[in-house]
C-alpha cells in the first residue's frame, strides 16, 4: 500500500472515531448539573405496538426482553430466552393495562408483564440512557483550590455505606482521600482497596508496595520527578482506580503529590482550542511498557489521547504519559499537528492553577480515578515507602452504580441502558 493510501485509510479510522460525527461535548454533556431522575412516562397500546410519547416499541425487542422467570434466570439475570426461536412476525393478541404494569398475551402463547419504569426508560434518548449505564453524576471540576475542600473520608472498616461514599465522592472529584487507615502494615490498605474490588494482577504484582529500588524497571522506582500523566497507557484497558498511600518517607525530602483534573483541563481546552481539541481526540497514539526483562505491552489498538462516549460524545478517559508514549498513528511527514496539539494541552495541565501539590502522609490513602485525574511526584531523596493497587473500571463501576442508583434501578434498566 502506498502512503497516499495509507493516509486516506487511516483518517478513515480517525473519522469512524464515533462521536467525532457528532460533537465533541467536552467532559459534562448530559451530566451537566443534571441530576439523574426518572420522570416515569405512560405508555399506551396502539394498532398492536407499545407507544410511549413519539416512540413504538417493536415487538420482537419487547418479546425478547420479557423479565420473567422462564425468559430470565431470577438468579443469574442471564436471559434464557432463545432469541431466535421467537416468530418475526411476533404480535400481541391481547393486553390488558393495570395501574403501573401492562400484561401481554403473545401471539406465540407466551404472557409477559411490564412495568411503567420499564416502557418508559426503554423510549428515553441515547443520552438520557447514558447517564444510568455510565453512572454519571453532576462531575465537580477542579484546580488547585481544591487543596482547600479535598473530598476525604475515613478508613471505612465496616459498612458497606463508608465504600459507597468514597466512591461516590471519587465519581464526582475523581479522587478521595481515606485517612485514619492504618500504616504499621500494609494489609489494612489492601483491604480498604478489596472492599471496593479486587486487585488487578499486572507484571508489576497485585496490590503494590514499592520504594525507589528499581524492582521493576520504570521510573516510578526511582527517585526521579514524574510529570501529570496517566497510568497504564500501555493496556487497552487502563485501570480505572489507583490508589497510594505513603506508609513512610525516612532520611530525605521531596516527594511531593502532583494530582491534575484532566476532564477540567480538556473542557478549557476543548473551550479555548477547539482544533487541537479534536485533533487530540481523533489521533491514534501508541503506548508501551518494556522495561522487564522479556516483555514489551503494548494495547491490540492505538487509541487518542480524549476517549468520548459513542452514544452522548461525552468525554469518557484521558491517556496521557510522555514516557510511556510509542508511535504516532499519522503519516510521518503529518506528526507535526499531533505535536502542536499535545504541546498545548501538556501546557494547560501545567498551568499553576491546574496543578494540586499534596505533600501524603502515613494514614491517608489517595484513591483515584485513572481514566480522568492525572498524578506525578516531584523528585525525593531518603528512603520512601508506598503501597496501592489498581482496580478495574467496570469493577469500581458496578460497585458504584449499585450503590448509588441501587440494584432495581440498574438491573430493572438493563435492556435499556
Ligand atoms: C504503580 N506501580 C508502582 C505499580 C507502577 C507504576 C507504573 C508506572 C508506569 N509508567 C505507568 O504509567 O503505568
Ligand atoms: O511515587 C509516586 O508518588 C507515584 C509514582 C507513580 O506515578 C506510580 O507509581 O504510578
Ligand atoms: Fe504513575
Amino acid at each position: 500500500m502506498d502512503m497516499r493510501a495509507l493516509s486516506k485509510e487511516l483518517k478513515g479510522i480517525q473519522r469512524s472515531q464515533r462521536g467525532y460525527a457528532k460533537i465533541f461535548r467536552g467532559p459534562y454533556g448530559v451530566c451537566n448539573g443534571t441530576i439523574y431522575k426518572d420522570r416515569v412516562r405512560n405508555f399506551e397500546v396502539q394498532d398492536g405496538k407499545v407507544v410511549v410519547g413519539e416512540r413504538t416499541i417493536p415487538n420482537i425487542w419487547l418479546r425478547d426482553n420479557c423479565q420473567c422467570s422462564s425468559c430470565m434466570h431470577d438468579a443469574t439475570k442471564q436471559r434464557l430466552l432463545d432469541t431466535f426461536s421467537i416468530p418475526k412476525d411476533i404480535a400481541i393478541k391481547s393486553h390488558t393495562i393495570g395501574q403501573n404494569v401492562l400484561k401481554v398475551e403473545w401471539s406465540d402463547g407466551h404472557s409477559s408483564e411490564y412495568t411503567r419504569p420499564f416502557l418508559s426508560h426503554a423510549t428515553r434518548s441515547a443520552e438520557f440512557r447514558a447517564i444510568l449505564r455510565q453512572g454519571l453524576t453532576p462531575i465537580k471540576l477542579w484546580d488547585s483550590s481544591i487543596a482547600s475542600e479535598a473530598p476525604t473520608e475515613n478508613y471505612a472498616q465496616t459498612s458497606e455505606g463508608d465504600v459507597a461514599q468514597i466512591l461516590k465522592n471519587i465519581r464526582k472529584y475523581g479522587f478521595c482521600y481515606v485517612d485514619g487507615t492504618p500504616f504499621d502494615d500494609p494489609a489494612a490498605t489492601e483491604f480498604l482497596l478489596k472492599r471496593i474490588a479486587f486487585i488487578r494482577e499486572t507484571h508489576y504484582g497485585g496490590f503494590y508496595d514499592f520504594t525507589a529500588d528499581l524492582a521493576s524497571k520504570d521510573t516510578a522506582y526511582t527517585n526521579i520527578a514524574l510529570e501529570a500523566h496517566t497510568d497504564n497507557t500501555y493496556f487497552s484497558d487502563p485501570a480505572g482506580l489507583q490508589a497510594f498511600h505513603l506508609l513512610s518517607h525516612t532520611d530525605g525530602e521531596g516527594g511531593a503529590s502532583l494530582l491534575v483534573d484532566g476532564f477540567k483541563v480538556a473542557e478549557e481546552m476543548s473551550r479555548t482550542d477547539r482544533k487541537a481539541y479534536e485533533i487530540l481526540s481523533t489521533v491514534n497514539v501508541h503506548a508501551h511498557a518494556s522495561g522487564n526483562e522479556g516483555i514489551s505491552i503494548q494495547p491490540y489498538r492505538s487509541f487518542p489521547v480524549f476517549e468520548h462516549d459513542t452514544a452522548t460524545g461525552d468525554l469518557l478517559r484521558v491517556r496521557w504519559n510522555s514516557s510511556d508514549r510509542a508511535s504516532i498513528e499519522l503519516p510521518i511527514d503529518e506528526v507535526e499537528i499531533w505535536y502542536d496539539a499535545a504541546r498545548k494541552f501538556d501546557a494547560l495541565l501545567k498551568k499553576k492553577e491546574n496543578e494540586y501539590w499534596e505533600q501524603l502522609t502515613p494514614g491517608r490513602v489517595l484513591i483515584f480515578d485513572n481514566w480522568r485525574v492525572l498524578h506525578g511526584r516531584s523528585k525525593f531523596t531518603g528512603k520512601r515507602r508506598i503501597c496501592g493497587g489498581y482496580i478495574n473500571r467496570d469493577d469500581w463501576m458496578s460497585k458504584y452504580k449499585m450503590a448509588e442508583f441501587g440494584p432495581k434501578t440498574v438491573l430493572g434498566t438493563l435492556a435499556s441502558s
